[in-house]
Protein backbone atom coordinates (compact mmCIF):
# COMPACT_ATOMS: atom_id res chain seq x y z
CA UNK A 1 0.00 0.00 0.00
CA UNK A 2 1.38 3.39 -0.82
CA UNK A 3 1.47 5.97 2.05
CA UNK A 4 1.02 5.66 6.09
CA UNK A 5 -1.62 3.45 7.80
CA UNK A 6 -5.24 5.09 6.51
CA UNK A 7 -8.75 4.91 7.94
CA UNK A 8 -11.77 4.66 6.03
CA UNK A 9 -15.19 5.23 7.16
CA UNK A 10 -18.01 2.98 6.23
CA UNK A 11 -21.13 4.27 8.13
CA UNK A 12 -22.39 6.11 11.15
CA UNK A 13 -25.47 5.27 13.35
CA UNK A 14 -25.57 8.55 16.00
CA UNK A 15 -22.26 8.74 17.13
CA UNK A 16 -21.21 5.20 16.37
CA UNK A 17 -18.91 4.43 14.10
CA UNK A 18 -18.05 1.35 11.70
CA UNK A 19 -14.73 1.76 9.24
CA UNK A 20 -11.37 0.05 8.06
CA UNK A 21 -8.08 0.25 9.19
CA UNK A 22 -5.50 0.26 6.07
CA UNK A 23 -2.02 -0.94 7.42
CA UNK A 24 1.01 -2.37 6.23
CA UNK A 25 -0.08 -5.63 8.15
CA UNK A 26 -3.62 -5.92 6.66
CA UNK A 27 -7.44 -4.28 6.64
CA UNK A 28 -8.87 -4.11 10.00
CA UNK A 29 -12.72 -3.77 10.84
CA UNK A 30 -13.62 -1.09 13.17
CA UNK A 31 -14.96 -1.17 16.00
CA UNK A 32 -12.08 -3.45 17.26
CA UNK A 33 -10.87 -4.55 20.11
CA UNK A 34 -7.13 -5.87 20.29
CA UNK A 35 -5.97 -8.88 22.76
CA UNK A 36 -3.13 -7.43 24.77
CA UNK A 37 -0.16 -9.42 24.27
CA UNK A 38 2.22 -7.48 26.45
CA UNK A 39 5.85 -9.39 26.31
CA UNK A 40 4.88 -10.79 22.99
CA UNK A 41 2.18 -13.27 23.85
CA UNK A 42 -1.32 -12.99 24.56
CA UNK A 43 -1.09 -14.90 27.85
CA UNK A 44 -2.22 -18.47 27.46
CA UNK A 45 -3.02 -18.68 23.29
CA UNK A 46 -0.97 -19.55 20.65
CA UNK A 47 -1.18 -17.20 17.60
CA UNK A 48 -3.61 -19.41 15.53
CA UNK A 49 -5.64 -19.75 18.86
CA UNK A 50 -5.82 -15.60 19.03
CA UNK A 51 -6.54 -15.93 14.94
CA UNK A 52 -9.44 -18.32 15.41
CA UNK A 53 -11.47 -15.89 18.32
CA UNK A 54 -11.30 -13.17 14.70
CA UNK A 55 -8.96 -11.19 16.36
CA UNK A 56 -7.05 -9.62 13.67
CA UNK A 57 -4.76 -6.78 15.47
CA UNK A 58 -2.30 -7.29 18.86
CA UNK A 59 -0.90 -5.08 21.45
CA UNK A 60 2.19 -5.23 22.32
CA UNK A 61 4.35 -3.23 24.98
CA UNK A 62 7.88 -1.37 24.81
CA UNK A 63 8.04 -1.50 28.77
CA UNK A 64 8.03 -4.92 29.17
CA UNK A 65 9.97 -5.77 25.93
CA UNK A 66 12.74 -3.49 26.35
CA UNK A 67 13.40 -4.96 29.74
CA UNK A 68 13.09 -8.57 27.91
CA UNK A 69 14.62 -9.99 25.81
CA UNK A 70 15.25 -6.52 24.71
CA UNK A 71 14.76 -4.04 21.74
CA UNK A 72 17.71 -4.46 19.82
CA UNK A 73 17.34 -8.64 20.10
CA UNK A 74 13.74 -8.37 18.98
CA UNK A 75 15.08 -6.20 16.34
CA UNK A 76 17.56 -8.64 15.24
CA UNK A 77 15.25 -11.64 15.13
CA UNK A 78 12.93 -9.69 12.98
CA UNK A 79 10.68 -8.04 14.87
CA UNK A 80 7.10 -8.90 16.41
CA UNK A 81 5.68 -10.13 13.56
CA UNK A 82 8.44 -12.49 13.32
CA UNK A 83 8.64 -13.81 16.74
CA UNK A 84 5.11 -14.04 17.30
CA UNK A 85 4.56 -15.56 13.83
CA UNK A 86 1.31 -13.01 14.04
CA UNK A 87 0.68 -11.52 10.35
CA UNK A 88 -1.59 -9.29 11.32
CA UNK A 89 -0.96 -5.59 12.74
CA UNK A 90 0.27 -4.59 16.02
CA UNK A 91 0.36 -1.36 18.02
CA UNK A 92 2.74 -1.13 20.90
CA UNK A 93 2.43 0.96 23.84
CA UNK A 94 4.92 3.76 24.45
CA UNK A 95 6.25 2.91 28.08
CA UNK A 96 4.83 5.95 30.13
CA UNK A 97 2.29 4.44 31.57
CA UNK A 98 3.63 0.95 32.20
CA UNK A 99 6.95 2.55 33.67
CA UNK A 100 4.24 4.68 36.01
CA UNK A 101 2.53 1.17 36.99
CA UNK A 102 5.40 -1.10 37.44
CA UNK A 103 8.72 -0.02 37.44
CA UNK A 104 10.75 0.66 40.77
CA UNK A 105 12.31 3.65 41.51
CA UNK A 106 11.63 6.17 38.80
CA UNK A 107 12.79 9.90 38.58
CA UNK A 108 10.25 11.72 35.89
CA UNK A 109 12.22 14.79 34.36
CA UNK A 110 11.32 16.99 31.41
CA UNK A 111 13.21 15.16 29.12
CA UNK A 112 12.31 11.67 30.20
CA UNK A 113 11.75 9.18 32.61
CA UNK A 114 14.61 6.82 34.44
CA UNK A 115 13.53 3.93 36.43
CA UNK A 116 14.31 0.59 37.57
CA UNK A 117 13.15 -2.54 36.06
CA UNK A 118 10.66 -4.26 38.14
CA UNK A 119 12.74 -7.91 36.77
CA UNK A 120 15.83 -7.66 38.01
CA UNK A 121 16.17 -3.74 39.16
CA UNK A 122 18.58 -2.65 36.41
CA UNK A 123 18.93 0.92 35.66
CA UNK A 124 17.10 2.20 32.18
CA UNK A 125 15.74 5.57 30.71
CA UNK A 126 13.12 6.02 28.38
CA UNK A 127 12.65 9.63 26.37
CA UNK A 128 9.89 10.07 23.23
CA UNK A 129 12.93 9.48 20.70
CA UNK A 130 14.07 6.07 22.66
CA UNK A 131 10.43 5.00 23.12
CA UNK A 132 9.96 5.87 18.96
CA UNK A 133 13.32 3.97 18.05
CA UNK A 134 12.04 1.13 20.60
CA UNK A 135 8.59 0.50 18.40
CA UNK A 136 10.30 0.69 15.23
CA UNK A 137 12.84 -2.17 16.44
CA UNK A 138 9.62 -3.83 17.49
CA UNK A 139 7.96 -3.06 13.87
CA UNK A 140 4.94 -2.01 15.29
CA UNK A 141 2.43 -1.41 12.76
CA UNK A 142 0.91 1.74 15.03
CA UNK A 143 3.41 3.48 17.11
CA UNK A 144 2.05 5.24 20.34
CA UNK A 145 3.26 8.50 21.06
CA UNK A 146 5.71 8.95 24.55
CA UNK A 147 3.26 10.31 26.70
CA UNK A 148 2.63 10.68 30.63
CA UNK A 149 -1.09 9.28 31.71
CA UNK A 150 -1.84 12.16 34.30
CA UNK A 151 -2.53 10.41 37.33
CA UNK A 152 -5.92 10.45 38.72
CA UNK A 153 -7.87 12.48 39.97
CA UNK A 154 -5.76 15.45 39.35
CA UNK A 155 -6.14 19.28 40.01
CA UNK A 156 -6.69 21.17 36.67
CA UNK A 157 -2.99 22.79 37.59
CA UNK A 158 -1.52 19.06 37.84
CA UNK A 159 -3.38 17.95 34.57
CA UNK A 160 -2.18 21.26 32.52
CA UNK A 161 1.31 20.68 33.62
CA UNK A 162 1.30 16.79 32.42
CA UNK A 163 -0.75 17.62 29.73
CA UNK A 164 1.54 20.24 28.09
CA UNK A 165 4.70 17.49 28.97
CA UNK A 166 2.81 15.15 26.91
CA UNK A 167 1.92 17.54 24.22
CA UNK A 168 6.03 18.38 23.93
CA UNK A 169 6.80 14.69 23.58
CA UNK A 170 4.37 14.10 21.00
CA UNK A 171 6.31 16.45 18.83
CA UNK A 172 9.20 15.38 19.27
CA UNK A 173 7.62 11.58 18.96
CA UNK A 174 6.70 12.60 15.72
CA UNK A 175 10.23 13.99 14.56
CA UNK A 176 11.73 10.74 16.11
CA UNK A 177 9.09 8.49 14.01
CA UNK A 178 10.65 6.76 10.80
CA UNK A 179 7.74 6.71 8.24
CA UNK A 180 6.88 3.67 6.30
CA UNK A 181 3.86 2.74 4.09
CA UNK A 182 1.18 1.16 6.04
CA UNK A 183 2.63 2.31 9.11
CA UNK A 184 1.53 5.22 11.47
CA UNK A 185 1.98 7.12 14.80
CA UNK A 186 -0.95 7.75 17.38
CA UNK A 187 -1.24 10.94 19.23
CA UNK A 188 -2.53 10.64 22.97
CA UNK A 189 -5.37 13.50 24.30
CA UNK A 190 -4.85 13.98 27.42
CA UNK A 191 -6.40 16.60 30.08
CA UNK A 192 -7.45 14.34 32.70
CA UNK A 193 -11.30 15.41 33.47
CA UNK A 194 -11.53 19.26 32.27
CA UNK A 195 -13.08 20.06 29.27
CA UNK A 196 -10.56 23.18 28.36
CA UNK A 197 -7.71 21.23 28.64
CA UNK A 198 -8.96 18.12 26.80
CA UNK A 199 -9.26 20.62 24.34
CA UNK A 200 -6.13 22.19 24.21
CA UNK A 201 -4.51 19.01 23.90
CA UNK A 202 -6.70 17.96 20.80
CA UNK A 203 -5.51 21.27 19.44
CA UNK A 204 -1.94 20.48 19.98
CA UNK A 205 -1.67 16.96 18.61
CA UNK A 206 -4.30 18.55 15.43
CA UNK A 207 -1.53 20.56 14.78
CA UNK A 208 1.14 18.37 14.59
CA UNK A 209 -0.57 15.70 13.12
CA UNK A 210 -1.33 12.08 13.15
CA UNK A 211 -2.67 8.83 11.92
CA UNK A 212 -4.49 8.17 14.55
CA UNK A 213 -5.53 10.18 18.09
CA UNK A 214 -5.80 8.28 21.22
CA UNK A 215 -7.39 9.19 24.31
CA UNK A 216 -5.72 8.55 27.38
CA UNK A 217 -5.90 9.00 31.00
CA UNK A 218 -9.08 7.31 31.30
CA UNK A 219 -9.87 3.72 33.07
CA UNK A 220 -7.53 5.23 35.90
CA UNK A 221 -10.11 4.96 38.87
CA UNK A 222 -12.61 7.91 37.50
CA UNK A 223 -15.60 4.92 37.16
CA UNK A 224 -17.52 4.83 34.35
CA UNK A 225 -19.66 7.76 34.43
CA UNK A 226 -17.41 9.91 34.59
CA UNK A 227 -15.58 7.79 31.75
CA UNK A 228 -18.46 9.06 29.68
CA UNK A 229 -18.69 12.22 30.73
CA UNK A 230 -15.18 13.12 29.44
CA UNK A 231 -15.78 11.31 26.53
CA UNK A 232 -18.89 13.08 25.57
CA UNK A 233 -16.60 16.45 25.14
CA UNK A 234 -13.24 14.86 24.23
CA UNK A 235 -13.83 12.37 21.57
CA UNK A 236 -15.92 15.35 19.34
CA UNK A 237 -12.44 16.97 19.59
CA UNK A 238 -10.75 14.88 17.37
CA UNK A 239 -10.58 14.42 13.85
CA UNK A 240 -13.80 12.55 12.33
CA UNK A 241 -11.71 11.00 9.75
CA UNK A 242 -9.08 9.48 11.78
CA UNK A 243 -9.16 6.27 14.31
CA UNK A 244 -10.40 7.22 17.99
CA UNK A 245 -8.48 4.80 20.07
CA UNK A 246 -9.68 4.79 23.81
CA UNK A 247 -6.32 3.51 25.90
CA UNK A 248 -7.35 0.16 28.21
CA UNK A 249 -11.09 0.07 28.16
CA UNK A 250 -12.80 -2.18 28.92
CA UNK A 251 -15.83 -4.23 30.08
CA UNK A 252 -18.57 -5.05 27.65
CA UNK A 253 -20.52 -2.43 28.79
CA UNK A 254 -17.89 0.00 28.67
CA UNK A 255 -17.26 -0.47 25.37
CA UNK A 256 -20.82 -0.57 24.16
CA UNK A 257 -20.81 2.98 25.67
CA UNK A 258 -17.85 4.41 23.88
CA UNK A 259 -18.49 2.80 20.10
CA UNK A 260 -21.89 4.46 21.44
CA UNK A 261 -19.54 7.83 21.30
CA UNK A 262 -17.57 7.48 18.30
CA UNK A 263 -14.71 5.43 19.67
CA UNK A 264 -13.35 2.86 17.20
CA UNK A 265 -10.69 1.10 18.76
CA UNK A 266 -10.05 -0.38 22.41
CA UNK A 267 -7.30 -2.92 24.48
CA UNK A 268 -7.85 -4.04 27.92
CA UNK A 269 -6.62 -6.92 29.86
CA UNK A 270 -9.69 -7.72 31.37
CA UNK A 271 -10.51 -10.58 28.92
CA UNK A 272 -6.98 -12.29 29.39
CA UNK A 273 -6.51 -11.36 32.77
CA UNK A 274 -9.45 -12.42 34.15
CA UNK A 275 -9.39 -15.63 32.06
CA UNK A 276 -6.78 -16.47 34.06
CA UNK A 277 -8.35 -16.03 37.34
CA UNK A 278 -11.38 -18.17 36.35
CA UNK A 279 -13.97 -15.33 35.08
CA UNK A 280 -16.14 -15.85 32.13
CA UNK A 281 -17.82 -13.08 30.61
CA UNK A 282 -20.90 -14.61 28.51
CA UNK A 283 -23.59 -13.57 26.76
CA UNK A 284 -25.45 -14.51 30.56
CA UNK A 285 -23.43 -11.59 32.54
CA UNK A 286 -19.99 -12.72 34.19
CA UNK A 287 -19.50 -16.47 35.54
CA UNK A 288 -16.95 -17.25 38.21
CA UNK A 289 -15.78 -20.82 37.18
CA UNK A 290 -14.08 -21.60 41.08
CA UNK A 291 -17.80 -21.53 41.98
CA UNK A 292 -19.36 -24.99 43.55
CA UNK A 293 -22.45 -24.20 41.53
CA UNK A 294 -21.03 -25.55 38.46
CA UNK A 295 -19.35 -28.84 39.76
CA UNK A 296 -22.26 -30.84 38.01
CA UNK A 297 -23.25 -28.40 35.50
CA UNK A 298 -23.14 -30.34 32.21
CA UNK A 299 -23.82 -27.76 30.10
CA UNK A 300 -22.45 -25.45 28.10
CA UNK A 301 -20.24 -22.59 29.08
CA UNK A 302 -22.14 -19.70 26.47
CA UNK A 303 -24.78 -21.50 24.97
CA UNK A 304 -24.72 -18.64 22.30
CA UNK A 305 -20.69 -19.42 21.84
CA UNK A 306 -18.94 -21.23 18.96
CA UNK A 307 -15.54 -21.20 20.87
CA UNK A 308 -13.54 -24.61 21.47
CA UNK A 309 -14.72 -24.56 25.55
CA UNK A 310 -18.52 -23.67 25.28
CA UNK A 311 -19.01 -26.14 21.77
CA UNK A 312 -16.08 -28.93 22.82
CA UNK A 313 -16.65 -29.09 27.01
CA UNK A 314 -18.65 -28.19 30.03
CA UNK A 315 -18.93 -25.57 33.16
CA UNK A 316 -18.28 -29.05 35.29
CA UNK A 317 -15.06 -29.90 33.17
CA UNK A 318 -13.57 -25.91 33.35
CA UNK A 319 -14.80 -25.73 37.00
CA UNK A 320 -12.30 -28.71 37.57
CA UNK A 321 -9.40 -27.59 35.54
CA UNK A 322 -9.34 -24.22 37.33
CA UNK A 323 -9.73 -25.68 40.44
CA UNK A 324 -7.20 -27.90 39.67
CA UNK A 325 -5.02 -25.62 38.43
CA UNK A 326 -4.55 -26.58 35.41
CA UNK A 327 -3.06 -25.19 32.87
CA UNK A 328 -6.02 -26.12 30.37
CA UNK A 329 -8.35 -24.25 32.38
CA UNK A 330 -6.47 -20.61 31.77
CA UNK A 331 -6.19 -21.36 28.05
CA UNK A 332 -10.00 -22.69 27.26
CA UNK A 333 -11.28 -19.55 29.85
CA UNK A 334 -9.20 -17.15 27.77
CA UNK A 335 -10.14 -18.49 24.42
CA UNK A 336 -13.43 -17.96 25.38
CA UNK A 337 -13.05 -14.22 27.00
CA UNK A 338 -10.89 -13.08 23.65
CA UNK A 339 -13.40 -14.95 21.76
CA UNK A 340 -16.79 -12.74 23.32
CA UNK A 341 -15.16 -9.79 22.81
CA UNK A 342 -14.70 -10.42 19.19
CA UNK A 343 -18.20 -11.33 18.94
CA UNK A 344 -19.27 -8.37 20.69
CA UNK A 345 -17.30 -5.72 18.35
CA UNK A 346 -18.70 -7.84 15.43
CA UNK A 347 -22.43 -7.26 16.19
CA UNK A 348 -21.89 -3.74 17.06
CA UNK A 349 -20.40 -3.28 13.58
CA UNK A 350 -23.11 -5.01 11.80
CA UNK A 351 -25.29 -3.17 13.86
CA UNK A 352 -23.91 0.28 12.55
CA UNK A 353 -23.63 -0.56 9.11
CA UNK A 354 -27.40 -1.64 9.48
CA UNK A 355 -28.52 1.56 11.18
CA UNK A 356 -29.66 -0.31 14.24
CA UNK A 357 -26.87 0.57 17.17
CA UNK A 358 -29.08 0.90 19.65
CA UNK A 359 -31.42 -1.98 19.62
CA UNK A 360 -28.42 -4.34 18.98
CA UNK A 361 -26.73 -2.54 22.49
CA UNK A 362 -30.02 -2.89 23.99
CA UNK A 363 -30.55 -6.59 23.13
CA UNK A 364 -26.94 -7.41 24.49
CA UNK A 365 -26.85 -5.63 27.76
CA UNK A 366 -30.73 -7.52 28.16
CA UNK A 367 -29.15 -10.82 28.75
CA UNK A 368 -26.78 -9.70 31.05
CA UNK A 369 -29.71 -8.84 33.83
CA UNK A 370 -30.80 -12.45 33.42
CA UNK A 371 -29.35 -13.76 37.02
CA UNK A 372 -26.35 -16.10 35.40
CA UNK A 373 -27.85 -19.96 36.15
C1 LIG B 1 -6.37 0.23 32.14
N1 LIG B 1 -6.49 1.63 31.93
C2 LIG B 1 -5.64 2.31 31.16
N2 LIG B 1 -5.67 3.67 31.04
C3 LIG B 1 -4.63 4.00 30.23
C4 LIG B 1 -4.15 5.26 29.82
C5 LIG B 1 -3.00 5.30 29.02
C6 LIG B 1 -2.41 6.57 28.63
O1 LIG B 1 -2.90 7.68 28.97
N3 LIG B 1 -1.27 6.54 27.88
C7 LIG B 1 -0.69 5.37 27.48
N4 LIG B 1 0.43 5.43 26.73
N5 LIG B 1 -1.22 4.17 27.80
C8 LIG B 1 -2.34 4.10 28.61
C9 LIG B 1 -2.85 2.83 29.01
C10 LIG B 1 -2.19 1.54 28.59
C11 LIG B 1 -2.85 1.00 27.34
O2 LIG B 1 -3.37 -0.24 27.54
C12 LIG B 1 -3.98 2.80 29.84
N6 LIG B 1 -4.64 1.76 30.42
ZN1 LIG C 1 -17.00 -19.63 24.24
Amino acid sequence: MNGPLSFSLAATDGGARAGTLHTAHGEVQTPVFMPVGTAGTVKAMTADAVRSTGARMVLGNTYHLMLRPGAERVGRLGGLHRLMDWQGPILTDSGGFQVMSLAGLRKMDADGVTFQSHIDGSKHRLTPERSIEIQHLLDADVTMCFDECTPFPATPEEAAKSMRLSMKWAARSREAFVARDGYGLFGIQQGSVFEELRAESARALTNIGFEGYAIGGLAVGEGQAEMFRVLDFSVPMLPVDKPRYLMGVGTPSDIIGAVRRGVDMFDCVIPTRSGRTGRAYTSRGVLNMRNARYADDASSLDPECDCPACTRHSRAYIQHLIRAEEMLGPMLLTWHNIRYYQTLTARLRAAILEGRFEDEAAAIAAHWETPAP
